[in-house]
């Protein structure tokens, strides 16, 4: 059970918007996909979903061709959010949830139990037009999951929420997985990645520059980061050969440096130096690994 990419490439044109894209992505599973602006992930969502015609490569789920139009069993959530304005939030949901096969009691039980869960119950009977843009995103977010999909493709969930809604969003996300549907996301934040996700992939003007899992990735980029607080000077630490990266901080400094070994010497360096409050070796974030495979130039 999985979903699989097969040397995938989309052509609008001359123009190639996706460049031999590989990819598994098991059952109950969430998978992130990253990339700049025009990287290529929307329309990487939209041949999966049978939205698009792929120009070289397959796709499957479970072995066969997906059709989301058809399937009962996927659930998307669109870059361009579409309810109708006009429609109360109790109306478009039952016309949503027929047309994927589900009774009006069945949806009306489901709708009620998501309004609650996004604290929200007050909205059933609002025209969609008269919730903010945040608030249309949740609703449109009930209407990719109410029929409990296997399969949920996010395109930019997170966009527009504010922190509570995020973090609202974030459990329901985590909750579905554990019930075992199979979920990927897109996404321009790496946090939000880094926090979901076991598998990812860096997609660049349509090639994938990083993909695997989050753990080897961040192992396998080999450089770490060390977090320094320390009562005495240590500008000197930016000449220290290894050092990669030097960063002030207000108590400190934050460095990349070429290999976990170097925090050994660093460390017997500072000894003599002062006191030293905080020596922390970190993982690679995202953002490090992203930056330097993707350029400085998306910042
Ligand atoms: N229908 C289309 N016709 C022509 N070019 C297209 C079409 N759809 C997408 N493209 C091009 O394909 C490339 C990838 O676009 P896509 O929307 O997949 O990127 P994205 O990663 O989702 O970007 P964003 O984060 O900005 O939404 C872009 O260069 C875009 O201009």
């Amino acid at each position: 059970m999985s979903l699989v990419l097969n040397h995938v490439t989309k052509k609008f044109g001359n123009d190639t918007a996706v460049n031999n894209l590989s990819l598994e992505i098991p059952d109950s599973e969430m998978f992130g996909f990253l990339g700049g602006n025009g990287a290529g992930k929307t329309t990487t969502f939209r041949m999966i979903l049978g939205l698009l015609d792929i120009t070289e490569g397959n796709i499957t789920w479970n072995g066969s061709k997906i059709n989301y139009r058809t399937s009962d069993v996927i659930g998307y959530l669109p870059e361009e959010r579409g309810l109708y304005p006009k429609l109360k939030v109790k109306d478009q949901l039952v016309y949503l949830g027929k047309l994927r096969g589900m009774t009006k009691s069945e949806v009306l039980t489901e709708l009620d139990q998501w309004l609650e869960r996004f604290k929200v119950p007050e909205y059933i009977d609002k025209k969609v037009e008269e919730l903010s843009k945040g608030n249309q995103q949740k609703i449109q977010f009930i209407s990719a999951v109410i029929h409990k999909p296997k399969l949920l493709i996010l395109d930019e969930p997170f966009s527009g929420l504010d922190p509570i809604n995020v973090e609202l969003l974030k459990d329901a996300v985590i909750d579905l997985k554990n019930q075992g549907t199979s979920i990927v996301f897109s996404s321009h934040r790496m946090e939000h990645v880094e926090e979901l996700c076991e598998h990812l992939c860096i997609l660049h003007k349509g090639s994938p520059v990083v993909q695997g899992s989050l753990r080897e990735i961040k192992q396998s980029f080999g450089k770490k980061n060390l977090i320094i607080h320390a009562d005495m000077p240590l500008e000197f630490l930016k000449d220290y050969s290894g050092v990669l990266k030097y960063k002030k901080l207000a108590e400190g400094c934050e460095l990349q440096i070429e290999n976990e070994d170097l925090s050994q010497k660093i460390f017997s360096a500072l000894q003599n130096k002062g006191f030293v409050r905080k020596f922390n070796l970190e993982e690679p974030s995202l953002n490090d690994i992203f930056i330097e495979k993707v350029g400085a130039a998306y910042e």
